[in-house]
């Protein structure tokens, strides 16, 4: 039998094609072979647009066809990045990838396509999905959370008659309590911008699809998936398209060498707090003061991988200087206690081991679960994206962080004394929120390596969504 052709378009981040290469391989099955029979999974590469992101998605693409797992690669011819979406960053990349529907249709006819699986920002390709009569999934990267408030959104535009950067109120998204408005995305921020424009447009759409799978398992959010399985976050309780959660989705990389892991193997058990932002953060001399203070402070042991503001004309942070960011002295006093690492860290290594017991985190959805994955409890520091209403999930949906109060009007700023008390409760200072969030996080630790296993909750919902494949692609096969 001919394996059916399944195409996956990322967006053009690192981040989300990590992910979505993650996902390809677990429908390839057990070491990305099991299934390689039935199944042909190719990722279509969209150029990034930065020399940066360039070097970044290069690198992985070419580790993953060196890995030797099936995912195969297709490069789709450059598109001009466009320049009318000012610094809006989800705006640019749904309008980038509307720019690529040309190149996904004629890929998808050239390779023969049993099915698409596209990325949450890709949604306008959906169009080329159901010209070509091709099976459609949407991608999303986040929480179900996000995806609730998404679908929510085209109501909410009418219902709340202000921009929630300014608004004092809550927010009804059903299967989580009421969300305050100070957590809404910053994306969301206010109705006038384009961010705001294509996330409403977003919304309307993922109502489209043949189904969405998402990046979450059903014992991670199980309100929030019922609710919009029900259709409860849509007026008239319109169902949304079949979810099929199947995470998490996570590259769990291998061990590391590097001194900073080196450093932890000399440290007791569950004892270190691990501070780390995601590809994106970093620290200007005034809030990294804060933070050594606290940590100061704190009396805990700590591994804090502290970067630096990005060069002119970059987005992506740099290596911290610590002589600039640090305050004097605090190196020297905190020596043996604590280990400031001022580069790329390896995060993965570094949440699976022994020593760490806590993170403090920027709450991006993959740091996030790659934590829970090893039953690590999380402090939240928002910074971007979605990540503020990550943070609210963590602490009043699941329960496995502790707060910590994020001044959003300064710029995500925490003072030292917040993150002393944050870190002494999170590393056991007797605190019940404390307590709480460690019993939590190993529940969830057990719950993520149980929905993955054979029998599990996420192990079905691939399987769901491989008979849907396998269904689809009876109605149609794109052909050149
Ligand atoms: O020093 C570092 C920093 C990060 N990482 C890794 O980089 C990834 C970061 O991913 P994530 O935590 O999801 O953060 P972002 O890169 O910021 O991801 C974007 O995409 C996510 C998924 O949609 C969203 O949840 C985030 O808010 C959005 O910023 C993780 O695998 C980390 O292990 C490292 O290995 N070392």
């Amino acid at each position: 039998m001919a394996s059916l052709n399944v195409l996956l378009l990322p967006e053009p981040g690192s981040g989300h094609l990590m992910s979505l290469i993650e996902a390809g391989k677990r429908l390839l099955g057990h070491g990305g072979r099991s299934h390689a029979h039935e199944f042909t999974v190719t990722v279509l590469v969209v150029r990034p647009p930065t020399p940066e992101s360039a070097t970044e998605v290069d690198a992985h693409v070419r580790r993953v066809e060196a890995s030797g797992i099936g995912v195969r690669f297709h490069h789709l011819p450059a598109e001009a990045p466009p320049t009318d979406c000012g610094g809006n960053l989800q705006a640019f990349k749904s309008r980038y990838l509307e720019l690529y529907k040309p190149h996904v249709r004629a890929a998808a006819r050239e390779l023969r396509a049993s099915a698409l699986v596209i990325d949450f920002f890709a949604t306008t390709v959906l169009d080329v999905a159901r010209e070509l009569a091709v099976p459609a999934y949407v991608y999303f990267t986040s929480t179900a959370g996000l995806l609730a408030l998404t679908l929510r959104l085209p109501a909410l535009e009418r219902e709340v008659d202000a921009d929630f950067e300014e608004y004092e109120g809550t927010v009804d998204v059903p299967g989580l309590p009421p969300v305050p408005a100070g957590s809404i995305p910053g994306f969301m921020g206010r109705k006038s911008s384009p961010n705001f424009t294509w996330f409403v447009y977003h919304g309307k759409r993922f109502m489209d699809p043949d189904g969405i799978i998402v990046n979450t398992a059903a014992e991670l959010e199980p309100g929030l998936l019922a609710s919009i399985a029900e259709g409860r976050c849509v007026p008239g309780r319109r169902p949304a398209p079949p979810l099929y959660p199947i995470g998490p989705v996570l590259d769990l990389g291998g061990a590391s060498d590097e001194a900073c892991v080196r450093w932890l193997d000399a440290q007791p058990r569950a004892s270190v707090v691990f501070l780390c932002f995601g590809s994106l953060g970093w620290f200007d001399a005034a809030k990294a003061r804060e933070v050594a203070a606290g940590l100061e402070r704190s009396g805990h042991r700590f591994l804090w991988a502290l970067r630096g503001p990005p060069a002119a004309g970059s987005r992506h942070p740099s290596d911290g200087d610590l002589d600039a960011l640090l305050p004097e002295g605090f190196l020297e006093r905190t020596e043996g206690r604590g280990l400031v690492w001022p580069r790329w860290a390896p995060q993965k290594a570094v949440l699976a081991h022994p020593a760490v017991g806590g993170f403090v985190t920027h709450c991006g959805w993959n740091s996030t679960l790659e934590s829970l994955w090893h039953g690590v409890p999380l402090a939240p520091w928002p910074l971007y994206a979605e990540q503020h209403l990550n943070a609210f999930e963590l602490v009043a949906g699941m329960g496995v962080a502790v707060p910590l109060q994020v001044d959003r009007k300064r710029d995500n700023l925490v003072e030292a004394a917040e993150l002393e008390r944050a870190v002494r409760s999170l590393m056991g200072g007797g605190s019940e929120e404390g307590r709480r969030a460690r019993e939590k996080a190993a529940e969830m630790k057990a719950a993520c390596r149980k929905a993955v296993a054979e029998g599990g909750s996420s192990h079905a919902a691939l399987e769901r969504l491989r008979e849907a494949i396998r269904e689809g692609a009876g109605a149609g096969t794109a052909t050149a």
